[in-house]
């Protein structure tokens, strides 16, 4: 039986975000985006219902801006229109909430509010609450450097409980210039009925929470099956992940970003590269192996995207590259972690520390380091070594070109994200894309040529070190010897 009277444990009600690290941005005027909805009284459908662009673009209008005034619709966070909910105390999963009213299907429900704080407090706050002994977690995801904790101050929604067949989700919307989350009915949701959605994130370390949300698609455990915590935990898990690119907006219209030549380099984000299809990377030791029985080696070529990359984690340039054509929508949101587990603080060793690629499981990218040193000396031709180490060396300089750009850049990065202004000097971004375009074609040209090489030109046996006295007496390894 589910009971209504125990007191609830102490927390401030609000029903705006109160943000405690940085301030509110300021919306300028050039970032206001105004519909063309025009209120016209025999069809009120047309004050900025479903087809108005600001609504399409998961982006509330600005009061004063929308020529529909008072009869705007687009207005559901600034204007607090949530569904009717009441709490109620469940068996086993502290209170829940309730629609107190029937609730349609797509239906804004209520918002997420808390303390939008920066993920580094989020961590140092999830192990306070931990050490605590809270049981329950209340930080929410809101971008790859923001949460929102409703812990200590919060709205309702805190209430809401997670369900592996939820009648909800998560959607954020951009209000003000702020990013918010809402929750929203995926179905009709009839009077009385429990709101949930599914927290979508899943455990590393530490206990696993068992669900009780009795559905009969239950997963067992809170979030378990989901993909979603996985890969945005990475970006949880390297501090310089908030220098990436992907964190920096670059430009203030589209019409100046190189996007062209960009897409030309960057590997595209939605080639999902699956589990098996890792198992087809060849890592150097497999590479030398092959290298010893056939010639040439049945190498699968993969996609771009799919080539190992030797990654700097410190400087995590490849990452940002990679991760700035990741949109980040509402859509993407509800697949992405909602609600953060209250371990996921849980440091991985530096070893298991992974750059975050989107559409792939980063962890195995680690152990995949070409030693260009070696494949060199394993090849027989002296044109082949030089091609190899040469586009090494290159890799190398952009390397360090990256790393110099970097520190020079730090400090507006660090101050745009002070201020939260809404963009770094042009300028600056440009050289940043630049140096991580360079570091990325040397990326690629030195993989290509190891790929190249060791599939087509021949190759010398382990040891053999007469190989390196002149081109004239190398000794070759033929097939089957
Ligand atoms: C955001 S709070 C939800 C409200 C919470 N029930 C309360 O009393 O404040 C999330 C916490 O509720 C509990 N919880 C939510 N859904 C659950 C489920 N399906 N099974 C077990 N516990 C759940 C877990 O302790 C989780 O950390």
């Amino acid at each position: 039986m589910e009971q209504e009277c125990e007191a609830l444990p102490p927390y401030k009600h609000i029903d705006r975000n109160e943000f405690c690290y940085r301030k509110h941005k300021k919306q300028k005027d050039e970032d206001i985006a105004i519909c063309v909805c025009q209120y016209t009284a025999d069809y009120p459908e047309s004050a900025c219902g479903e087809r108005c662009l600001n609504v399409l673009t998961s982006t509330e209008c600005t009061p004063g801006y929308c020529q529909c005034g008072e009869y705007c619709k687009n207005q559901r966070f600034q204007r607090c229109q949530y569904a009717k909910s009441r709490l109620f105390k469940t068996e086993g999963r502290g209170w829940g909430l309730l629609a107190d009213e029937n609730i349609k299907a797509g239906q804004f429900v209520i918002e997420y509010c808390g303390e939008v704080i920066s993920w580094k407090e989020a961590k140092r706050r999830s192990q306070a609450y931990e050490s605590e002994g809270l049981k329950d977690a209340y930080i929410i995801y809101l971008n790859a450097y923001e949460s929102i904790d409703a812990t200590k101050k919060g709205s309702l929604a805190r209430f809401i409980n997670h369900s592996c067949q939820p009648n909800c989700e998560t959607r954020k919307w951009t209000v003000l210039g702020e990013v918010r989350v809402g929750i929203f009915a995926k179905q009709d949701i009839p009077a009385g009925t429990e709101l949930a959605y599914d927290y979508n994130f899943e455990w590393y370390g530490g206990a696993k929470v068992r669900c009780l949300c009795r559905a009969t698609s239950c997963s067992g455990f809170l979030g378990a099956k989901s993909r979603g915590f996985q890969e945005a935990n990475y970006l949880w898990e390297d501090d310089d992940d908030r220098y990436s690119v992907e964190n920096i907006p670059l430009y203030d219209s589209e019409d100046d970003e190189p996007t062209k030549y960009l897409k030309a380099i960057v590997p595209s984000t939605d080639s999902t590269i699956t589990g098996k299809e890792q198992e087809n990377f060849l890592s150097t030791d497999e590479v030398l192996d092959s290298m010893e029985f056939s010639q040439p080696i049945p190498i699968s070529i993969e996609p771009l995207c799919a080539i190992p990359m030797e990654i700097d984690f410190a400087k995590n340039d490849a990452t940002a590259v990679n991760s700035m054509y990741v949109n980040d929508t509402q859509q993407n949101f509800r697949e992405e972690n909602a609600l953060i587990p209250r371990n996921f603080h849980t440091e991985p060793s530096p070893s298991k520390r992974s750059p975050h690629f989107p559409g792939r499981k980063a962890k195995t990218q680690v152990k995949k380091q070409l030693n260009v040193a070696l494949i060199a000396e394993r090849l027989a031709l002296a044109e082949a070594r030089e091609e190899i180490l040469a586009c090494e060396e290159t890799k190398n300089e952009a390397a360090s070109q990256l790393d110099s750009v970097y520190s020079e850049i730090r400090p507006a990065i660090e101050e745009h994200e002070r201020d939260s202004q809404d963009s770094v000097p042009t300028s600056v971004a440009e050289r940043w894309i630049e140096a991580c375009c360079f570091k990325y074609k040397a990326d690629f040209d030195l993989y290509s040529s190891v790929i190249k090489n060791v599939a087509f030109a021949p190759r010398r046996p382990r040891g053999d070190s007469a190989a390196f006295q002149g081109d004239g007496e190398l000794k070759y390894l033929e097939n089957g010897q």
